[in-house]
């Protein structure tokens, strides 16, 4: 089985280098030729503790087209909801051809359906990691959080009978992600865990872009908890209505991931420092559109939309 990863930043070196470690034929394919060449000659640096592991695997550019002529079983997109540009998209169905299974692994919503109306025959699935990773420069990542990956196709996809050749490429790549360590299950019921993960970026990443501060010191104000609790409640009305299962733990979730990853800058709070516009459209903006499809009205995440977005560069 060969895996293309498109995008060589965090979250795509934290799994190419485990598959690659694992033996798994992974390529990454990056937006420069300066980075593939780094990555070709020096290998990627996966920093793991106090342990770094020097891993050798394959890296191209993108849009070379010698790429294309080579599609792979799957194509991973491991980049950002920012870079999924109508031309990023269409690169993606040149080299996915009809048959390469796809896997979009972002924060957010909003992605899907145009990935979709892109790929019409390819299997496409969605995925949702609780692992996190930080990236140092262009050959090296932090391992930064454990967790686990989900993947699925959405809920208005998933047919009674997938074809046998489907169904052998997910246990296949179920098979590999497990041999390389890495904690994996297949999911049907993507939306809501799409939703879940949603509702927590939707309140950490723009407060803590706003106030500049880490994860851990959110709840630690007795007004920043007023801002938190607000939005919370905001977000879980509307996706509740959008098909989220309410299970009671969204607010004791929300402040135990401020818990686990205290030491963490969101990763809104870094694009902000670096200049870097950020997934705010896709994160609050993307509740504020469910809600105007339902109706509901939605005036935090509308707000904190605007005001994020006042940030990013011009
Ligand atoms: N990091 C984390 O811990 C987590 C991230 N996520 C989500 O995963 C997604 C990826 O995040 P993350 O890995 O942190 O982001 P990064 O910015 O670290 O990585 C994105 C990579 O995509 C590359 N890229 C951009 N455009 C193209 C292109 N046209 N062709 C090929 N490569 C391209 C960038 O290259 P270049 O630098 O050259 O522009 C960069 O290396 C986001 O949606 C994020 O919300 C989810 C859970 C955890
Ligand atoms: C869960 C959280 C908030 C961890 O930092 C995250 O996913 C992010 O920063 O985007």
């Amino acid at each position: 089985m060969r895996i293309l990863i498109v995008g060589a930043g965090a979250i795509g070196l934290l799994y190419g280098t485990r598959l690659a470690r694992a033996g798994i034929a992974v390529r990454m394919l990056t937006r420069t030729s300066a980075q593939a060449q780094r990555l070709n000659l020096e290998g990627a640096a996966l920093l793991e503790g106090d342990q770094t592991f020097i891993v050798r695997l394959q890296a191209d550019v993108l849009s070379d087209r010698r790429v294309t002529a080579s599609p792979g079983d799957w194509i991973w997109l491991t980049v950002k909801q920012t870079h999924m540009d109508d031309s990023f998209i269409d690169g993606v169905a040149k080299l996915a051809g009809q048959g390469a299974s796809v896997l979009s692994l972002q924060n957010g919503i909003g992605h899907m359906p145009r990935l979709r109306a892109a790929l019409p025959r390819n299997p496409l699935y969605a995925a949702i990691t609780t692992e996190g990773a930080l990236k140092v420069d262009a050959r090296t990542i932090r391992y930064t959080g454990k967790g686990e990956i989900a993947f699925g196709t959405n809920d208005s996809e998933i047919l009674p009978n997938k074809t046998e050749a489907e169904e052998l490429s997910q246990k296949m790549l179920l098979h590999a992600l497990q041999s390389a360590g890495i904690k994996a299950s297949l999911s049907n019921e993507m939306d809501n865990r799409t939703y879940t993960k949603l509702l927590i970026n939707a309140v950490i990443n723009p407060l803590t872009a706003l106030y500049g501060v880490k994860n851990g010191e959110l709840p630690k104000d007795p007004l920043r908890m007023t801002m938190m609790a607000a939005l919370h409640d905001e977000c879980l009305t509307i996706l509740t209505a959008a098909g989220m299962l309410d299970d009671g733990e969204a607010w004791q979730r929300l402040l135990m991931v401020c818990e686990h990853t205290a030491s963490n800058e969101s990763s809104m709070l870094k694009d902000v420092r670096e200049g870097r516009s950020t997934e705010i459209d896709w994160i609050n903006g993307g509740i504020a559109t469910l809600a105007q499809r339902m109706k509901m009205p939605s005036p935090l995440n509308d707000a904190v939309t605007i005001i994020i977005k006042a940030l990013h560069p011009k």
